[in-house]
């Protein structure tokens, strides 16, 4: 049997509780079945390193879920959500397991991941609710079956926050919300995505942050909205992004 270098038990009450949301029984089953399904792919294609013991279940399932403590309010309430460079699946899997209620689309560019996320999607039961794309965000952003239709946009670790804006919020309704899961957050970040929000007709709306348990270290969320129904043009800036800062 493969001996795993960290502890394998399942996190205890007092996680959840800083949490702020328990899973059902069924849904504990699927976030450990997720577990041993990233374990599994992860001799095959390299997915994440964080797949064991507080590596899971802190800087995964925990990162992945606490900026979503309004709407863990109500699971089962129906909204559409996007995790853009879901990378082994996070934080979208995470939440669509959360949310019962939530149909989910998983979009990556590297066919060899969305196929293992794929897989993962239909061995969880998920494949009703949950779609899985490769491609491009540059380009699905174009497709008018995502522009303009997501309650939720989310990405974690993709790009720097001005580009992820670019990314996340053309594809909000006009009173959806973009999440952009960070680590580090400086003034000078504020200032460049705030000047990023202004031809996006997009406004920060909350800036959240949260220690994560067992001092994993400091995670911030930044929430945007957009201030007036997305532009029928995608912004050209989308169409050829810029990964320099917007000015200083
Ligand atoms: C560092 S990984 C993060 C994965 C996951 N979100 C997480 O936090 O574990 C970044 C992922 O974003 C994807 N990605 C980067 N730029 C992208 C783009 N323009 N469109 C779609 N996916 C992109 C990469 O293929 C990669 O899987």
């Amino acid at each position: 049997m493969q001996q795993h270098p960290m502890p394998d038990s399942l996190p205890g009450a007092a996680f959840w509780e800083a949490l702020g949301w328990t899973p059902e029984p069924a849904q504990l089953g699927q976030l450990k079945a997720l577990q041993d399904l990233l374990r599994s792919w992860n001799s095959r294609v390299n997915l994440t390193r964080l797949v064991e013991g507080d590596d899971y279940w802190i800087n995964q399932v925990f990162d992945s879920l606490w900026p979503l403590q309004t709407e863990l309010r109500s699971p089962h309430q129906s909204r559409l959500a996007i995790d853009v460079g879901t990378g082994g699946g996070f934080p979208g899997l995470a939440v669509a397991i959360a949310m019962p209620g939530a149909r989910m689309t998983l979009l990556d560019s590297v066919g060899r991941k969305t196929a293992a996320v794929q897989a993962m999607v239909n061995d969880l039961g998920l494949s009703d609710r949950v779609s899985v794309r490769t491609d491009r965000i540059e380009s699905a952003g174009h497709d008018r079956t995502l522009r303009g239709g997501f309650d939720l946009a989310m990405a974690r670790a993709v790009a720097a926050a001005p580009v992820v804006a670019e990314y996340l919020v053309p594809l909000l309704k006009p009173d959806g919300n973009a999440l952009l899961y960070r680590g580090q957050w400086g003034d000078t970040d504020l200032r460049q995505l705030k000047r990023a929000l202004v031809p996006l007709n997009a406004q920060l709306s909350s800036s959240q942050h949260c220690q994560l348990p067992a001092e994993r270290g400091v995670r911030h969320l930044i929430r945007l909205q957009p201030v007036s129904p997305c532009p029928r043009q995608f912004p050209r800036a989308v169409g050829v992004p810029s990964r320099q800062p917007l000015g200083g």
